[in-house]
């Protein structure tokens, strides 16, 4: 059974002339957790990963598996599974035909192969051409390569975009199976809702820079909280509510206020003799928390 080792980043910094892509990022990716690599188009994710995989060089700083650079592993392919865009596979080329070049190039075990099919599910569609896959087939064939190693940690960029909603079930359990035994496995996204129900951990980048890492349940704690709160006078409400300090904007159901707590409203309402009609917390959810997080963040 392969054993994970962590993904260390230590103040990775990289400059493309005068553009910070990822300004000292630094982070821990644990074995046997799967870990969501978040943040908009644009904020450094495909750079950073580069980086990790010795395809850009830093401008300072390191990203090493265990300590050591992707460079440096004296076995890369059995100890780092990745997949960086959307493989491109030749379409004449049967799934088992082009595992097996692989496998034969990197000295791997031909076995393996099987292995890997049936791991993703494509036993049965092994000699067919690859031209007539969906995407969803090819989404699958490429994480079969990427485990054709059998290697502890595995780097997937948006692995999930483009699959229709039965892969994209598949592929969350898929995950966590791969983390459950023992792997380390780092998965980058744009969109939360996209990797929510598979990720552990998330570490969430904004304008190059990390604005929030932790266990997925972290992010419930940094959304601000607001009430909605509704009169048949909406004008003095309103007025009340500015008289008061409060901030507040109009919103769906009434007024959402910036406060956490329903009954200072309310008696801000009582006191200034306004009639309410609606009064209550605004759940706020973690895709709230992290569209706040991707909002704020530094400059680059
Ligand atoms: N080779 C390059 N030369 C110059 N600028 C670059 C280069 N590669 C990336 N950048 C810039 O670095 C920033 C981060 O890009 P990057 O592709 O890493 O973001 P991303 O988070 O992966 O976004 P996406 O999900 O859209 O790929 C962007 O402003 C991008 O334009």
């Amino acid at each position: 059974m392969p054993i994970g080792v962590p993904i260390e980043f230590a103040g990775v910094t990289k400059r493309f002339g005068a553009v910070n892509a990822v300004n000292d990022l630094s982070f821990t990716v644990e074995p046997g957790r799967v870990t969501g690599f978040l943040g908009p188009n644009g904020a450094g994710k495909t750079t950073s990963l580069r980086m990790l995989l010795g395809l850009v060089r830093p401008t300072s700083g390191t990203a090493t598996f265990g300590g050591v650079p992707y460079r440096q592993l004296p076995n890369p392919l059995t100890a780092v599974g990745a997949a960086l865009e959307a493989a491109s596979f030749h379409p004449g080329r049967t799934a088992r035909n082009h595992l097996g070049v692989y496998a034969a190039a990197a000295g791997l075990d031909k076995a393996r192969v099987d292995i890997v099919l049936g791991k993703v599910g494509l036993s049965e569609y092994a000699d067919r051409r690859v031209g007539g896959y969906s995407l969803g087939m090819r989404q699958r064939l490429g994480l079969a390569g990427t485990l054709l190693g059998d290697p502890g940690v595995l780097v997937l960029d948006e692995p999930i975009n483009g699959l229709d909603p039965e892969g994209i079930k598949w592929i969350r359990l898929f995950l966590r199976e791969l983390a459950a035994e023992g792997r380390t496995v780092l998965v980058s996204s744009h969109l939360l809702s996209e990797v929510q129900q598979s990720v552990d951990d998330v570490v969430i980048i904004a304008r190059g820079q990390l604005v929030h890492r932790g266990p997925l349940s972290s992010l419930d704690t940094e959304a601000t909280p607001h009430v909605i709160v509704n009169s048949p006078t909406p004008e003095a409400l309103a007025a009340a509510l500015t008289a008061a300090g409060l901030s507040h904007a109009p919103a769906r159901a009434g007024l959402l206020v910036a406060a956490s707590d329903p009954a200072q409203i309310g008696h801000v309402a009582f006191a200034a003799g306004v009639e309410i009609s609606v009064l209550h917390r605004q759940e706020t959810g973690l895709e709230d928390s992290f569209l706040s997080l991707i909002a704020g963040g530094g400059e680059r």
